[in-house]
């Protein structure tokens, strides 16, 4: 399966009262890839979340990805994201198989994304490339760092960190195969708008 296009997180607190039908809404958009993160300790709320995202994904044909957890990735069979304080990858790797989607955050260096290679991730993600509501405080990126990314790193590359319709064609220019997008996604005041959004989002990548 070919990583490119539209890579939507959700985010419990934006999405609170709302969380299918906002999910639903980016889907029938059109998502490449969709991120279950969630940063509580909640269990049986992230085990319930995530078991109704593995269902609507399934009817979608979108593929699901965990954020931080292997252990729940692999009770649903889906693929995880692995940040640089979240466990290994190679663990993570026997774990899930070698079918599975695992990436791998390498936020501005080089060296984490083709250590990141070595050790078997699918894909690999830098950022934050603008400012981010969701995390602040992330390290930046930009899109010298992108070009030689797309120089030395076989694998598809995934771009994240404020990124919005008004900013993300440069991105995709210089690379990058997967927009990873919290806010400029799911801050939308209708599911309406997410779906126009997440329809934008992708055709970027149709004319690049
Ligand atoms: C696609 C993607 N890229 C980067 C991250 C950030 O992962 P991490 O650094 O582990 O931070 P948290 O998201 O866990 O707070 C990500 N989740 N997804
Ligand atoms: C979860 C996350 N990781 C980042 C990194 O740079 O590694 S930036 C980020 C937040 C992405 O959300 P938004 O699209 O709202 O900025
Ligand atoms: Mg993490």
């Amino acid at each position: 399966m070919k990583l490119r296009g539209l890579y939507a997180i959700t985010d419990s607190q934006l999405l609170t009262g709302k969380f299918l039908p906002y999910v639903e809404a980016a889907l029938e958009g059109g998502v490449t890839l969709l991120q279950y993160r969630d940063k509580s300790q909640d269990q049986s709320r992230r085990l319930r979340e995530a078991e109704a995202l593995a269902e609507l994904c399934a009817r979608y044909k979108t593929q699901l990805i965990i954020n931080d957890d292997a252990e729940l990735a692999a009770r649903l069979g889906v693929g995880v994201h692995l940040g640089q304080t979240d466990g290994p990858l190679t663990p993570a790797r026997t774990l899930l198989g070698r079918e599975a989607i695992i990436g791998s955050t390498c936020h501005a260096q080089l060296e984490l994304a083709e250590q990141a290679a070595r050790e078997g991730a699918s894909y690999v993600a830098f950022g934050r490339f603008f400012n981010s509501v969701t995390k602040p405080g992330a390290p930046a990126a930009d899109t010298a760092l992108l070009d030689q990314a797309r120089a030395r790193i076989k694998l598809p590359i995934c771009v994240i960190g404020g990124i919005t319709l008004d900013n993300a064609a440069p991105l995709v220019a210089h690379g990058a195969d997967l927009l990873a997008v919290i806010h400029g996604l799911f801050g939308a005041d209708s599911t309406q708008e997410v779906t126009r959004r997440a329809r934008a989002f992708n055709a970027l990548f149709a004319s690049a």
